[in-house]
């Protein structure tokens, strides 16, 4: 199913997670406005990755609820929230090895579109498979590596065609885990310029430890501290609250 509800936002309300008597999450409401840039950031062990795998139904809350739009999708399993439109990159590389940039594309697409399993004939007969293809490595800068194989790539190029691989599902909003984790700071920031032309209807929710890519890149910021929310809003809210200072940005600043 194409999505064509771009406008649509995520929401969580409430939302826990417990692992037996811990707190993973706790009582997070949010709101991702559609189209924004929003950074999740907070000390090590904060809960980011645990509110991802929340929006990705990777596992049951413990409480609360998560909506697109007006529908409640907190019991959605993930393939089930990738075709309603939430997809996600992840801190480590995830790519098959042993084929190439396009290929995996093509493949990514074609499973979008309920091709899956007969990539080679779409390779060859799917024009509009490979030209779409083309057009979202044009857009994340892979136009010269299409034909490498993904196993041989510089690393933060690997990281940009898992994020090729996660707009093939065509998203309403893309979740991603430390994106420029492991690269080098010249490369991130090129990596972070790079998503941040990407389309304006798909909201981008990013967890990034570089506070300087956060406050150059984000438009809106989560601040995560012992799984609650400390504070929400711009990066110029955040950058002047004096208990983010106090929790986190200090802290940040003595590592
Ligand atoms: N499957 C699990 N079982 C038990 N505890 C878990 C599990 N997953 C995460 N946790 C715990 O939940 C807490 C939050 O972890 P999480 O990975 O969400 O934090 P984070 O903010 O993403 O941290 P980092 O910035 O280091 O990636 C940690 O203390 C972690 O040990």
């Amino acid at each position: 199913m194409e999505n064509l509800m771009k406008n649509t936002s995520l929401r969580t309300e409430g939302l826990s997670k417990a692992w037996g008597g811990f707190k993973a999450n706790s009582d997070i409401t949010l709101n991702f406005l559609p189209g924004s840039r929003h950074a999740l950031i907070g000390p090590n062990g904060a809960g980011k990755t645990t509110f991802i795998n929340l929006l990705t139904g990777t596992f049951p809350p413990s409480a609360g609820s998560v909506f697109l739009g007006d529908d409640n999708i907190t019991t959605l399993r993930p393939h089930e929230r990738v075709r309603r439109g939430i997809t996600r990159t992840y801190q480590i590389n995830t790519l098959f090895n042993g084929m190439t940039v396009l290929a995996s594309v093509v493949l990514a697409i074609s499973e979008r579109k309920g091709l899956g399993y007969v990539w080679y004939r779409t390779v060859s007969s799917e024009q509009a498979v490979v030209d779409e293809a083309m057009a979202l490595l044009d857009s994340l800068k892979l136009t010269d590596e299409a034909n490498q194989l993904t196993s041989r790539l510089a690393y933060g190029k690997q990281r940009l065609v898992e994020i090729a691989l996660a707009l093939a599902t065509r998203p309403i909003v893309l979740l991603l885990d430390e994106p420029a984790a492991g690269i080098p700071s010249a490369e991130s920031k090129e990596l972070f310029e790079i998503i941040a032309q990407l389309p304006k209807d798909v909201t981008i929710v990013f967890i990034e430890h570089d506070m300087d890519l956060v406050f150059r890149f984000a438009e809106r910021i989560t601040v995560l501290v012992g799984g609650s929310v400390l504070v929400e809003g711009t990066p110029n809210e955040i950058a002047s609250n004096q208990r983010v200072k106090e929790v986190y940005l200090g802290e940040a600043a003595h590592e």
